[in-house]
Protein backbone atom coordinates (compact mmCIF):
# COMPACT_ATOMS: atom_id res chain seq x y z
CA UNK A 1 0.00 0.00 0.00
CA UNK A 2 1.75 3.32 -0.99
CA UNK A 3 2.33 5.56 1.72
CA UNK A 4 1.04 8.98 2.60
CA UNK A 5 4.17 10.67 1.31
CA UNK A 6 4.04 8.22 -1.94
CA UNK A 7 0.84 9.74 -2.81
CA UNK A 8 1.60 13.26 -2.14
CA UNK A 9 4.75 12.62 -4.91
CA UNK A 10 2.18 10.71 -7.60
CA UNK A 11 -0.11 13.30 -7.38
CA UNK A 12 2.82 15.87 -7.68
CA UNK A 13 3.89 14.04 -11.08
CA UNK A 14 0.37 13.36 -12.46
CA UNK A 15 -0.43 17.20 -12.40
CA UNK A 16 3.28 17.47 -13.64
CA UNK A 17 1.55 18.28 -16.83
CA UNK A 18 -0.72 20.68 -16.38
CA UNK A 19 -0.31 24.04 -16.77
CA UNK A 20 2.62 26.00 -14.72
CA UNK A 21 1.00 29.48 -14.78
CA UNK A 22 -1.86 27.92 -12.58
CA UNK A 23 0.66 26.24 -10.76
CA UNK A 24 2.97 29.25 -9.94
CA UNK A 25 -0.32 32.05 -10.42
CA UNK A 26 0.28 35.08 -12.40
CA UNK A 27 3.69 36.63 -11.91
CA UNK A 28 2.86 40.81 -12.87
CA UNK A 29 1.86 43.63 -11.48
CA UNK A 30 -1.65 42.51 -13.51
CA UNK A 31 -4.43 42.83 -10.74
CA UNK A 32 -6.72 40.50 -13.05
CA UNK A 33 -6.62 36.67 -13.31
CA UNK A 34 -8.44 36.76 -16.09
CA UNK A 35 -6.29 39.58 -17.92
CA UNK A 36 -3.26 37.99 -16.93
CA UNK A 37 -4.81 34.73 -18.54
CA UNK A 38 -5.72 36.39 -21.68
CA UNK A 39 -2.39 37.74 -22.21
CA UNK A 40 -0.92 34.16 -22.03
CA UNK A 41 -3.67 32.50 -24.44
CA UNK A 42 -2.56 35.42 -26.76
CA UNK A 43 0.92 35.63 -26.35
CA UNK A 44 4.08 33.17 -27.08
CA UNK A 45 3.77 29.70 -25.18
CA UNK A 46 7.01 30.14 -23.90
CA UNK A 47 5.92 33.22 -22.00
CA UNK A 48 6.37 31.69 -18.80
CA UNK A 49 10.19 31.30 -19.25
CA UNK A 50 10.12 35.41 -19.16
CA UNK A 51 10.63 37.36 -15.88
CA UNK A 52 7.86 39.00 -15.06
CA UNK A 53 6.87 42.29 -15.49
CA UNK A 54 7.55 43.67 -11.71
CA UNK A 55 11.25 42.13 -11.78
CA UNK A 56 12.04 43.19 -15.15
CA UNK A 57 10.59 47.58 -13.99
CA UNK A 58 13.36 46.64 -10.97
CA UNK A 59 16.05 45.82 -13.09
CA UNK A 60 15.42 48.38 -15.24
CA UNK A 61 16.05 51.32 -12.90
CA UNK A 62 18.88 49.35 -11.29
CA UNK A 63 20.67 49.36 -14.42
CA UNK A 64 19.66 53.12 -14.76
CA UNK A 65 21.04 53.42 -11.04
CA UNK A 66 24.02 52.05 -11.47
CA UNK A 67 24.41 53.36 -15.59
CA UNK A 68 25.26 50.33 -16.62
CA UNK A 69 26.45 50.27 -20.21
CA UNK A 70 28.00 46.78 -20.63
CA UNK A 71 25.86 43.98 -19.50
CA UNK A 72 25.39 40.17 -19.99
CA UNK A 73 22.51 38.07 -19.96
CA UNK A 74 23.23 34.19 -19.55
CA UNK A 75 19.59 32.48 -20.43
CA UNK A 76 18.13 35.10 -22.91
CA UNK A 77 15.41 33.14 -24.03
CA UNK A 78 12.72 35.26 -26.13
CA UNK A 79 13.89 38.51 -24.78
CA UNK A 80 11.54 40.69 -25.12
CA UNK A 81 8.54 40.42 -26.79
CA UNK A 82 6.07 37.61 -25.47
CA UNK A 83 3.51 40.12 -24.40
CA UNK A 84 2.33 43.07 -26.49
CA UNK A 85 4.71 45.84 -26.63
CA UNK A 86 2.57 48.38 -24.87
CA UNK A 87 2.28 46.29 -21.65
CA UNK A 88 4.89 46.05 -19.01
CA UNK A 89 7.43 44.30 -20.90
CA UNK A 90 8.45 41.53 -18.58
CA UNK A 91 11.58 39.88 -20.31
CA UNK A 92 15.39 40.14 -20.70
CA UNK A 93 17.00 43.64 -22.82
CA UNK A 94 14.11 45.10 -20.74
CA UNK A 95 16.94 46.86 -18.37
CA UNK A 96 17.79 48.99 -21.32
CA UNK A 97 15.56 48.78 -23.79
CA UNK A 98 11.58 48.52 -22.53
CA UNK A 99 11.48 51.94 -21.94
CA UNK A 100 11.65 52.82 -25.62
CA UNK A 101 9.85 49.40 -26.29
CA UNK A 102 6.87 50.62 -23.86
CA UNK A 103 6.50 54.52 -24.95
CA UNK A 104 8.06 54.11 -28.49
CA UNK A 105 10.27 56.56 -27.89
CA UNK A 106 14.32 56.77 -28.07
CA UNK A 107 16.43 55.15 -25.59
CA UNK A 108 16.96 57.47 -22.40
CA UNK A 109 20.17 59.17 -23.10
CA UNK A 110 22.02 57.17 -20.53
CA UNK A 111 21.95 53.95 -23.12
CA UNK A 112 22.69 55.68 -26.15
CA UNK A 113 26.48 54.88 -25.64
CA UNK A 114 25.84 51.25 -23.79
CA UNK A 115 27.00 48.60 -25.82
CA UNK A 116 24.67 46.11 -27.06
CA UNK A 117 23.85 43.76 -24.24
CA UNK A 118 25.70 40.31 -24.99
CA UNK A 119 22.96 37.46 -24.56
CA UNK A 120 23.83 33.81 -24.52
CA UNK A 121 21.49 30.86 -25.18
CA UNK A 122 21.35 27.71 -26.12
CA UNK A 123 18.53 27.98 -27.61
CA UNK A 124 18.57 30.38 -30.84
CA UNK A 125 14.61 29.52 -31.56
CA UNK A 126 13.97 30.87 -28.62
CA UNK A 127 16.05 34.19 -29.60
CA UNK A 128 14.05 34.77 -32.58
CA UNK A 129 10.36 34.39 -31.36
CA UNK A 130 11.87 38.07 -29.47
CA UNK A 131 12.86 39.07 -32.84
CA UNK A 132 10.41 40.36 -35.09
CA UNK A 133 9.02 42.61 -31.87
CA UNK A 134 12.64 43.86 -31.52
CA UNK A 135 12.78 44.86 -34.97
CA UNK A 136 9.78 46.61 -34.73
CA UNK A 137 10.64 48.71 -31.43
CA UNK A 138 14.21 49.16 -33.10
CA UNK A 139 16.23 47.66 -30.66
CA UNK A 140 17.22 44.80 -31.92
CA UNK A 141 20.67 46.15 -32.93
CA UNK A 142 21.11 46.40 -29.17
CA UNK A 143 21.50 42.78 -28.32
CA UNK A 144 24.48 40.94 -29.41
CA UNK A 145 23.14 37.00 -29.60
CA UNK A 146 25.57 34.22 -29.42
CA UNK A 147 24.28 30.82 -29.66
CA UNK A 148 25.53 28.23 -27.55
CA UNK A 149 26.04 26.86 -24.14
CA UNK A 150 26.88 30.11 -21.46
CA UNK A 151 30.12 28.12 -19.70
CA UNK A 152 32.09 28.11 -22.58
CA UNK A 153 31.03 31.48 -24.15
CA UNK A 154 32.30 33.52 -20.71
CA UNK A 155 35.65 31.44 -21.53
CA UNK A 156 36.34 32.37 -23.75
CA UNK A 157 35.70 36.12 -22.58
CA UNK A 158 38.24 35.12 -19.94
CA UNK A 159 40.39 34.45 -22.30
CA UNK A 160 40.80 38.29 -23.35
CA UNK A 161 42.55 40.73 -20.75
CA UNK A 162 40.57 43.47 -21.71
CA UNK A 163 37.29 41.85 -20.21
CA UNK A 164 38.31 41.11 -17.00
CA UNK A 165 36.43 43.63 -14.52
CA UNK A 166 34.67 45.19 -17.63
CA UNK A 167 30.76 44.89 -17.47
CA UNK A 168 28.69 46.49 -15.05
CA UNK A 169 26.07 44.00 -14.90
CA UNK A 170 25.33 40.17 -14.97
CA UNK A 171 21.97 38.90 -15.42
CA UNK A 172 22.13 34.66 -14.98
CA UNK A 173 18.47 33.24 -15.72
CA UNK A 174 19.78 29.77 -17.42
CA UNK A 175 20.85 26.45 -16.43
CA UNK A 176 20.64 26.20 -12.76
CA UNK A 177 23.04 23.56 -11.63
CA UNK A 178 25.47 25.48 -12.90
CA UNK A 179 24.87 28.54 -11.65
CA UNK A 180 27.79 28.63 -8.84
CA UNK A 181 30.24 27.97 -12.30
CA UNK A 182 28.65 30.53 -13.86
CA UNK A 183 29.29 32.61 -10.23
CA UNK A 184 33.10 31.82 -10.72
CA UNK A 185 33.24 33.21 -14.47
CA UNK A 186 31.48 36.51 -13.52
CA UNK A 187 33.08 37.83 -10.41
CA UNK A 188 36.35 37.79 -12.61
CA UNK A 189 34.66 40.08 -15.52
CA UNK A 190 32.05 41.83 -13.59
CA UNK A 191 33.33 45.23 -12.33
CA UNK A 192 34.07 46.97 -8.89
CA UNK A 193 30.80 48.02 -8.01
CA UNK A 194 29.30 46.37 -10.77
CA UNK A 195 26.44 44.27 -10.21
CA UNK A 196 25.48 40.57 -11.17
CA UNK A 197 21.95 39.13 -10.84
CA UNK A 198 20.35 35.57 -10.12
CA UNK A 199 16.97 34.31 -11.39
CA UNK A 200 14.76 32.12 -9.14
CA UNK A 201 17.17 31.62 -5.83
CA UNK A 202 13.99 30.61 -3.83
CA UNK A 203 13.85 27.95 -6.65
CA UNK A 204 10.21 27.56 -5.68
CA UNK A 205 10.18 27.62 -1.80
CA UNK A 206 12.57 24.78 -2.23
CA UNK A 207 15.37 25.97 -0.28
CA UNK A 208 13.73 25.91 2.98
CA UNK A 209 11.64 22.52 2.53
CA UNK A 210 13.08 19.32 4.15
CA UNK A 211 14.47 17.55 1.79
CA UNK A 212 12.05 14.75 1.93
CA UNK A 213 9.50 17.10 1.36
CA UNK A 214 7.52 16.08 -1.84
CA UNK A 215 8.51 18.13 -5.21
CA UNK A 216 8.41 18.64 -8.74
CA UNK A 217 11.28 16.57 -10.14
CA UNK A 218 12.19 19.42 -11.83
CA UNK A 219 12.58 21.32 -8.26
CA UNK A 220 14.08 18.52 -6.38
CA UNK A 221 16.73 18.06 -9.28
CA UNK A 222 17.78 21.93 -9.32
CA UNK A 223 17.88 22.47 -5.30
CA UNK A 224 20.52 21.56 -4.18
CA UNK A 225 22.49 23.60 -7.08
CA UNK A 226 20.10 27.07 -5.84
CA UNK A 227 21.60 26.30 -2.39
CA UNK A 228 24.80 25.85 -3.06
CA UNK A 229 24.88 29.72 -4.89
CA UNK A 230 23.01 30.99 -2.40
CA UNK A 231 25.83 29.68 -0.19
CA UNK A 232 28.62 31.81 -2.11
CA UNK A 233 26.53 34.70 -2.58
CA UNK A 234 26.44 35.30 1.49
CA UNK A 235 28.34 38.70 1.89
CA UNK A 236 31.86 38.51 2.31
CA UNK A 237 34.57 41.63 2.55
CA UNK A 238 34.78 41.34 -1.25
CA UNK A 239 30.70 41.55 -2.07
CA UNK A 240 27.68 42.70 -0.52
CA UNK A 241 24.11 40.62 -1.62
CA UNK A 242 20.36 41.29 -1.16
CA UNK A 243 17.59 39.22 -2.33
CA UNK A 244 14.28 40.66 -3.10
CA UNK A 245 10.90 38.38 -3.66
CA UNK A 246 9.98 39.88 -6.84
CA UNK A 247 7.32 38.37 -8.65
CA UNK A 248 5.94 36.45 -5.63
CA UNK A 249 2.77 37.41 -6.04
CA UNK A 250 0.63 35.91 -3.53
CA UNK A 251 3.16 32.78 -4.12
CA UNK A 252 6.04 30.98 -2.69
CA UNK A 253 8.29 32.83 -4.05
CA UNK A 254 9.13 31.47 -7.63
CA UNK A 255 10.93 34.28 -8.85
CA UNK A 256 13.06 35.69 -6.01
CA UNK A 257 15.69 37.55 -6.96
CA UNK A 258 19.28 37.70 -6.02
CA UNK A 259 21.67 40.19 -6.61
CA UNK A 260 25.27 40.79 -5.70
CA UNK A 261 27.39 43.71 -5.82
CA UNK A 262 31.29 43.83 -6.08
CA UNK A 263 32.64 45.43 -3.58
CA UNK A 264 36.72 44.68 -3.98
CA UNK A 265 38.29 42.28 -6.13
CA UNK A 266 40.01 40.48 -3.33
CA UNK A 267 38.39 37.29 -2.32
C1 LIG B 1 14.03 31.04 -17.95
S1 LIG B 1 14.60 31.19 -19.58
C2 LIG B 1 15.36 32.77 -19.58
C3 LIG B 1 14.37 33.90 -19.49
C4 LIG B 1 14.98 35.25 -19.74
N1 LIG B 1 16.11 35.50 -18.88
C5 LIG B 1 13.93 36.32 -19.52
O1 LIG B 1 13.90 36.92 -18.47
O2 LIG B 1 13.15 36.55 -20.43
C6 LIG B 1 15.99 30.12 -19.58
C7 LIG B 1 16.79 30.13 -20.87
O3 LIG B 1 18.05 29.55 -20.58
C8 LIG B 1 18.48 28.87 -21.73
N2 LIG B 1 19.54 27.94 -21.33
C9 LIG B 1 19.41 26.74 -20.70
N3 LIG B 1 20.60 26.20 -20.49
C10 LIG B 1 21.52 27.06 -20.99
C11 LIG B 1 22.93 27.06 -21.06
N4 LIG B 1 23.67 26.05 -20.60
N5 LIG B 1 23.54 28.13 -21.62
C12 LIG B 1 22.83 29.16 -22.10
N6 LIG B 1 21.48 29.21 -22.07
C13 LIG B 1 20.84 28.18 -21.51
C14 LIG B 1 17.22 28.22 -22.28
O4 LIG B 1 17.35 27.91 -23.65
C15 LIG B 1 16.16 29.29 -21.99
O5 LIG B 1 15.94 30.09 -23.13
Amino acid sequence: MATAEQQQNDSVEKNEGQSRHQEVGHKSLLQSDALYQYILETSHPWNIMTTSADEGQFLNLLLKLIGARKTIEIGYSPGIPCSPPRLPSPTTARYALSDRIRSNSPPLPLFRGSSPILAMDINRENFEIGLPVMEKAGVAHKVDFREGPGLPLLDQLLEHEKNLGSFDFAFVDADKDNYINYHKRLIELVKVGGVIGYDNTLWNGSVVAPPDAPMRKYVRYYRDFVLELNKALAPTPASRSASSPLATASHSAPHHLKMMMMTTRKK
